[in-house]
């Protein structure tokens, strides 16, 4: 659908194109975004990363029907002075960037930090100083573990919603010591999150906090040694996706207790696009994104990913579809994990109405389909290439 001048935001007001910075534009939810606004609007994007690849099919050809609203700068906001004037010429930047693969935390700790931290703070300056929007992706990590994983296993308050549910305005905020430097990341979006309401509250810098809750589907990560290193350790979809395309157990890390809410990225891109157009609802909030209704543990994903890929490939399942591994095998030390992370969703619902829509099945069914389409066959031809030599 392409847009027409008719558009309007949620109070009825005339939607007018914008021009948008889009940091990190290259990513997953970057290239999603991008979809979205060259799809079903009239806005124009510059687009900034170190990389394209997931945004080539935005990109060209020149016959595009969105071709003169997108344009690539490849750059790497660390050390390129012409970030300030994108940002300048721009109404609004969404800032995307950041190392957000928990293998990196607690083995490259220092790049997370200055990735989360130090690299966003000219953004929020820039945007500070030129009277300019900024919506920034924060983390549902910055809760870290519930207040309910410190009672006794079998206190009945743990089934109280009180003790585990993740609210913006009130959750605090509760990392593991020092030494678990897991945590790194989540402390260093925190810091920032911290900085930019300061900047609102002192300099009136109009921001929105996004708080992602285990975004998923096509384009997520990488695939090892298809599409990214072969010792690369990407988040939990693409592991699992890898071990199901090369029929090998999928890894439990520390039995698989730990618990997640999943949302299909499609669902969490429209929650973003509000608030892109609705900056008078959008504006001095931090919103949680998820879907509180698609949660599982770890173990349940893998058991319902091996099913559900199944389903799609029409291969049966291996005979040992999981193993338990120890997370200090599979991430090194220094690793720790949230117990559990259930977003409220009171004031996205409040202020922009929206919600999820998409159930699990349903979406990894979805993102399976694509994962077999996409990799299946260079996975099979990666196996046979050592037989054959
Ligand atoms: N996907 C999720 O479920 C999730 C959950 C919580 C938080 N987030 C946050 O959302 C944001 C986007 O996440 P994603 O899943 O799309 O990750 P991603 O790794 O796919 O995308 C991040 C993009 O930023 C780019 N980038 C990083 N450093 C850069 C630099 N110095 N200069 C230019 N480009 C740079 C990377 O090349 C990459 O394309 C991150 O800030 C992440 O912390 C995502
Ligand atoms: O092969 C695997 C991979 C992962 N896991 C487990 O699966 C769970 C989810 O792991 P992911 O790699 O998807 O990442 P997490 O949910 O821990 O954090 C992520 O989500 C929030 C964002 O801020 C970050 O992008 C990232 O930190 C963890 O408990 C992890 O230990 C496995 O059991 N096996």
């Amino acid at each position: 659908m392409s847009s027409s001048s008719a558009r309007v935001d949620l109070d009825g007001n005339p939607i007018n194109p914008l021009t948008i910075c889009m940091i990190g534009a290259g990513g997953f939810i970057g290239s999603h975004l991008c979809e979205k606004l060259m799809t079903e609007t009239q806005h124009t994007v510059l687009a900034v990363d170190v990389y394209n690849d997931k945004i080539k099919h935005l990109l060209e050809p020149d016959s595009l029907p969105w071709a003169g609203r997108i344009q690539f700068h490849r750059l790497n906001i660390k050390n390129d002075s012409r970030l300030e004037g994108l940002i300048k010429c721009s109404d609004l930047t969404v800032n995307l960037a950041a190392i957000c693969t928990p293998a990196d935390y607690n083995t490259r700790p220092l790049d997370t930090i200055y990735s989360n931290f130090i690299d966003a703070l000219p953004v929020v300056k820039y945007c500070s100083e030129n009277n300019k929007r900024l919506i920034h992706f924060s983390t549902c990590e910055v809760y870290g573990k519930t207040i309910g994983s410190f009672l006794p296993q079998d206190s009945p308050l743990r089934q109280d919603p009180a003790y585990y549910l993740l609210t913006e305005d009130t959750s605090p905020c509760i990392f593991g010591s020092i030494e678990k430097q897991r945590w790194s990341y989540a402390c260093a979006k925190q810091l920032i999150e911290r900085l930019i309401y300061a900047e609102g509250a002192e300099n009136g810098l109009e921001f929105t906090i996004v708080r992602p809750f285990n975004w998923i589907g096509p384009r997520m990560d990488f695939i090892p040694g298809i599409d990214g290193p072969s010792e690369g350790v990407p988040r939990v979809l693409a592991c699992f996706s890898n071990n199901l395309l090369r029929r090998e157990p999928l890894k439990l890390v520390d039995g698989g207790e730990s618990q997640r809410t999943f949302v299909y990225i499609k669902d969490a891109i429209e929650a973003v696009h509000l608030m892109i157009e609705n900056p008078a609802r959008a504006n001095g909030h931090i919103f949680n994104v998820g879907n509180p209704n698609n949660e599982v543990t770890v173990r349940q994903l893998a058991e319902m990913m091996t099913k559900v890929y199944s389903k799609v490939s029409g291969e049966d399942s291996i005979e040992t579809p999981t193993i338990d591994v120890s997370s200090k095998e599979f991430y090194g030390e220094g690793y720790d994990d949230s117990d559990k992370r259930i977003p409220d969703m009171t004031i996205i619902n409040k202020q922009l109405g929206w919600d999820p829509k998409t159930s699990l099945w349903d979406l990894l069914e979805s993102t399976l389909t694509y994962q077999h389409r996409t990799y299946a066959e260079a996975v099979k031809q990666s196996i046979a290439k050592p037989l054959a030599n």
